[in-house]
């Protein structure tokens, strides 16, 4: 039996590799650009600061209103309902009465979103997984429908809750509204959690991707990746600004890369021509057929 000195010296070394490699990896993943991201002009996305009141609005309630009691009773509601049973086309047709109040830039329906993005994939030459990612990625605003309690618990750009509000998420001001911003727990760098504990044992403000990811783990034969991308793809101030460094593990930095090539085609294609679903359909139906059971439990 090792002693217990010898076994924290042996569980430092092990966090101390896991932040050289983070910190060694991380500059070459946040850098890069893809050749979709090159062609698009940026300066016309994500513009907060000119955003309208709806956006704004938006904001200043999610930021208020996502409490870690808020999220630890948001996932046991979860896992204690049936929503309902259906395919994902039909799915996506279900989805297609929300508009999305958190974004700036499109006013297109979720179903156009959804195989803009693919579709653009597709026009990359991007694996099959890939693009029924793209396809599906936003089905979890699906939460909309099945009882949430607005618009503020599914959709936005996502944080960690638990710890300090990092001031890289959008609208940093208005967290002084969450009671959590003077816990002296919750308020503190790690809060409740471990340097280095890695984003799967952090608890990232309820909303779509969380719900999705969820729903798709078990239901499907996605690969890692694109489960990544879809838990991760409203993390914003973690995969564009570099936020909460100080929580990844290894894990992470591939989560990270698959994050990061899968955003310029849910970001950027919003600026893309229109699409027709109807004539779209059959090309995507088989392409779900590969991954997704016929009907699934959302
Ligand atoms: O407003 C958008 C929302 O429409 C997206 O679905 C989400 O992924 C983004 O992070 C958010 O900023
Ligand atoms: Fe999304
Ligand atoms: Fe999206």
């Amino acid at each position: 039996m090792p002693s217990i000195a010898a076994q924290d010296a042996k569980a430092f070394d092990e966090t101390s590799d896991a932040i050289d490699s983070v910190n060694a990896l991380k500059g070459q993943i946040w850098n890069t650009a893809s050749e979709f991201d090159a062609s698009k002009d940026k300066t016309q996305f994500r513009q907060y600061e000119d955003a309208c009141d709806r956006v704004k609005n938006f904001y200043k309630e999610q930021h208020e209103k996502q409490t870690v009691d808020f999220n630890i009773k948001a996932r046991v509601d979860f896992k204690s309902k049936k929503r309902a049973r259906m395919g994902v086309w039909q799915a996506m047709e279900m989805l297609n009465t929300l508009v999305d109040e958190s974004d700036p830039d499109t006013e297109l329906s979720q179903i156009e979103h959804l195989l803009q993005t693919a579709e653009a994939m597709r026009r990359d030459g991007k694996p099959d997984w890939m693009q029924v990612t793209g396809l599906v990625h936003d089905l979890g605003k699906l939460l909309f429908l099945f009882g949430s309690e607005g618009q503020w618990d599914v959709v936005g750009d996502t944080f960690v809750v638990g710890c300090k509000f990092s001031d890289k998420i959008i609208y940093p001001d208005t967290f002084a509204a969450n009671p959590d911003s003077v816990d002296p727990v919750y308020s503190s760098e790690y809060g409740i959690y471990q340097p280095h504990c890695g984003l799967e044992n952090v608890m990232l403000s309820w909303g779509h991707d969380e719900y999705l990811y969820h729903v798709l783990k078990d239901q499907s034969t996605l690969p890692e990746e694109a489960l990544a991308m879809i838990r991760y793809h409203s993390f914003y101030p973690w995969h564009r600004e570099g936020a909460y460094q100080h929580l990844m593990n290894e894990k992470d930095l591939k989560h990270l890369e698959a994050v990061k090539a899968f955003n310029p085609y849910d970001l950027y294609s919003k600026s893309d021509e229109r699409v027709d679903p109807a004539k779209l359909r059959p090309y995507y139906e088989q392409l779900i057929a590969k991954f997704f059971p016929a009907e699934l439990d959302w």
